[in-house]
């Protein structure tokens, strides 16, 4: 076999991996369900996003976030840098190009966290992507989850309320919905959507194409 040809076939035997794309307004649980989800399935990768918010406390960067200034986040941004890039309750947030497409090029299953106007993006440049969309079960259980986890000020709390609404107005451009109430219930939901898609025929015709040929034969 030639260089190229072992090259070509070394392409068409490997698998893209699955780009998740998860939303919710601030407080639904989003992160906490997240951080479960890749506890129970490793073979995903979070990616972690760029952003001109202050860490809270306890957010490292690298781990929680890459914590820029905003003039080279705009710097960033003319160079092309992002995938998606959005600017969420007066903060600025992307994900890099390079990261996850190098992720998803290896076979990774790769999840981003983002907001509506992100996801939108994603679905234009990876249709084959799946989002999901958590909802909170009511409007004071959200208020009473933001306020609980005591990580802004009543100001930035305010701010993500209000803006709770027009991130909900858009669940439905979502491929699923979960309501996170029971966590494990929604944990669980979550588990099989990612279970589900890892069973598409597409992927599982190729994954067994020795077997499907055997069975054929
Ligand atoms: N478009 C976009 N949105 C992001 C990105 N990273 C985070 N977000 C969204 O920005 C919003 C605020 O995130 P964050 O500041 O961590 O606050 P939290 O959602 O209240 O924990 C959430 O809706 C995130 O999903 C990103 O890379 N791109
Ligand atoms: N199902 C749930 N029931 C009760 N509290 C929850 C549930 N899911 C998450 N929480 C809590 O709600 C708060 C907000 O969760 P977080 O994951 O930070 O939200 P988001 O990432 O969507 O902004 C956290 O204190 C978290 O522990």
């Amino acid at each position: 076999m030639s260089t190229s040809d072992s090259a070509r076939s070394r392409q068409e035997t490997t698998l893209e991996g699955t780009l998740f794309v998860v939303a919710a307004p601030s407080g639904a649980g989003k992160s906490t369900l997240v951080n479960a989800l890749l506890e129970r399935e490793p073979a995903i990768s979070l990616s972690i996003s760029h952003t001109t918010r202050p860490p809270r406390p306890g957010e490292q960067y690298g781990r929680h976030y890459y914590f820029v200034e905003r003039a080279e986040f705009e710097r960033e941004i003319a160079d092309g840098i992002f995938l998606e890039h959005a600017e969420v309750h007066g903060n600025l947030y992307g994900t890099s190009r390079t990261t996850v497409s190098g992720l998803l090029c290896q076979g990774r299953d790769v999840l981003l966290e983002i907001d509506w106007q992100g996801a939108r993006q994603i679905r234009r440049s990876k249709p084959d992507c799946v989002s999901v969309f958590i909802l909170p079960p009511s409007r004071v259980e959200l208020e009473r989850r933001l306020r609980g986890r005591a990580s802004d000020s009543a100001e930035v709390i305010e701010r993500r309320l209000h803006n709770s609404r027009e991130e909900i107005a858009h669940a439905h451009e979502f491929d699923y919905i979960i309501v996170n109430d029971s966590f494990d219930e929604a944990l669980g939901d979550l588990q099989s959507i990612v279970h589900a898609v890892r069973q598409r025929s597409q992927l599982q015709w190729r994954r067994h194409e020795t077997l499907i040929a055997e069975l054929l034969a």
